[in-house]
């Protein structure tokens, strides 16, 4: 029977299985982070274990930098003092870290794959549970809790259970106005946050084949948000040009022989899955949500739900919305474009395309967050910098941000953020925030108008 991607990538992994119970997976990539990283550290210490391989890790720091004056001191003393404990855990095991100010600083989900060291067929893991972003690269990529963060410091390898298969795909032509963020928000909408659970899921069908590895890596990144361990898109020419030149990538004679085992990699045509979705592309429209899990989703011209279960009903109240409403007109105060969901270059020349000539209204905070200092780079060797300046949206450093809101960045209670990020839960964005999940292109638009617009008629008339 022939084998998916997964399971490729999977079995090369193996270092070894006990009989009847987990497997031991060799992990190639491991990816840390100020937050879940310290814990793992001190545990390791009291045991005096060693790390095994520093080579193999690459830290950032993200989650709670300020993204304004980042040449400053840090103020707030716990992030401080978390990010101090990282420059000295990092140190002294010799791991390279790409801390605050640092060319390749940003979130950890945008900076490993823009510097090349997320590779089709690898294994990586994160003590973050986003870590799926990496799985369009098809790459075995997944978020560990930090007890497993200290298992891959000492050995390099984790302790698994091999996860069902579920297949998502995708065909047909996508709506103009219609980008990957709306295509996951949708999928989400309908098979609802737990459909994942147990599983890792494989992306398919021409929709994704047309993606380009940014679009990829924001379709990845919420399939935590449907309950998936992780997702992953077969590895193509998209993916191996996006690959060719970065820093950490193989060069030369290398780079064409990782190719043509990367080739090898996507799912044989006889191979099955354990459970399956299709969706027709022509079913999808800009996407926005009205509650409080990424699973309460609606078109952007559609009506709320009129009733629902206690959880909609509690979510309805959170968000002051009624059952059978619809959300465009709705007056949003601030506009959130960032996060590791979208935050790369191609989120902010869309989001640029709107902007372009117009300005913000008066009432609404517009920020601006990119995911990375590359990425900052690029937003100004493209002049997009000027553009969203010039639009009155204020553009910060790189980092998390109010993505979930662990720095200065919140938005205040009460008030509606239309959110380029991954999570709606209540309090995400700051106690009592109210976030609605939607496109860079929604976000953007409705940054000009002050309130939610169906772009399907501004961006198409
Ligand atoms: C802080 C971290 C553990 C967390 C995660 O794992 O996802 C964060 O990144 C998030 O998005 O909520
Ligand atoms: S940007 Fe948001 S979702 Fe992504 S890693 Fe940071 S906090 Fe988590």
């Amino acid at each position: 029977m022939g084998k998916t991607l997964f399971d490729k990538v999977w079995d090369a992994h193996v270092v070894d299985t006990i009989p009847d119970g987990p497997q031991i997976l060799y992990i190639d990539k491991h990816l840390i982070h100020e937050v879940t990283s310290p814990q793992a550290f001190n545990e390791l210490e009291a045991r005096g274990i060693p790390i095994a391989r520093p080579d193999q890790i690459v830290a950032t720091a993200d989650h709670n930098t300020p993204t304004v004056n980042q040449h400053l001191p840090v103020q707030d003393p716990l992030s401080r003092n978390q990010l101090e404990q990282l420059t000295k855990n990092c140190d002294k095991h010799g791991i390279t870290l790409y801390g605050l100010g640092h060319q390749y600083n940003g979130i950890v989900h945008v900076m490993a794959p823009e510097l090349g060291i997320t590779q089709p067929g690898m294994t990586m893991v994160c003590g973050d549970s986003h870590t799926s972003t990496h799985g369009a690269f098809g790459s075995i990529a997944f978020g560990i809790g930090t007890s497993q963060v200290a298992q891959v410091f000492a050995s390099q390898s984790l302790l698994l259970k091999k996860p069902k298969s579920l297949r998502v795909s995708v065909n047909g032509t996508l709506a103009p106005g219609v980008l990957p963020k709306d295509v996951i928000l949708y999928i989400i909408s309908q098979i609802g946050t737990n459909a994942g659970t147990g599983y890792f899921c494989e992306y398919a069908g021409n929709v994704f084949e047309e993606m380009s590895m940014e679009g990829r890596m924001t379709v990845c990144n919420m399939s935590i948000e449907m309950g998936a361990r992780g997702g992953m898109i077969a590895p193509d020419q998209t993916t191996f040009d996006y690959i060719e030149g970065k820093k950490f990538a193989p060069q030369g004679d290398a780079f064409a022989k990782a190719v043509s085992y990367w080739k090898t990699l996507p799912t044989d045509p006889d191979a099955t899955f354990d459970k399956e979705y299709h969706f027709d592309a022509a079913a999808i429209a800009p996407m926005l949500t009205y509650g409080t899990n990424p699973g309460m989703g609606i078109k952007i011209n559609e009506h709320i739900p009129e009733t629902g279960d206690m959880t909609f009903e509690k979510a309805l109240e959170y968000m002051d919305f009624k059952g059978g409403s619809q959300l465009l007109d709705t007056t949003i105060n601030y506009v959130f474009i960032g996060s590791c969901t979208n935050s790369r270059i191609e989120d902010f020349r869309v989001a640029a395309s709107y902007v372009k000539g117009k300005q913000k209204a008066p009432n609404v905070n517009a920020w601006l967050v990119p995911g990375s200092q590359q990425v900052v780079k690029q937003l100004k060797e493209e002049g997009l910098d000027e553009v969203f300046k010039n639009a009155g949206f204020t553009l910060r450093e790189p980092g998390c941000s109010a993505c979930l809101a662990m720095n200065d960045d919140k938005i205040p209670a009460g008030e509606y953020c239309v959110s380029t990020s991954n999570r709606n839960f209540e309090g995400r964005q700051g106690q009592g925030s109210r976030t609605i999940l939607a496109s860079p292109l929604v976000a953007a638009a409705t940054a000009i108008e002050g309130k939610i617009v169906d772009i399907t008629k501004t961006i198409l008339t």
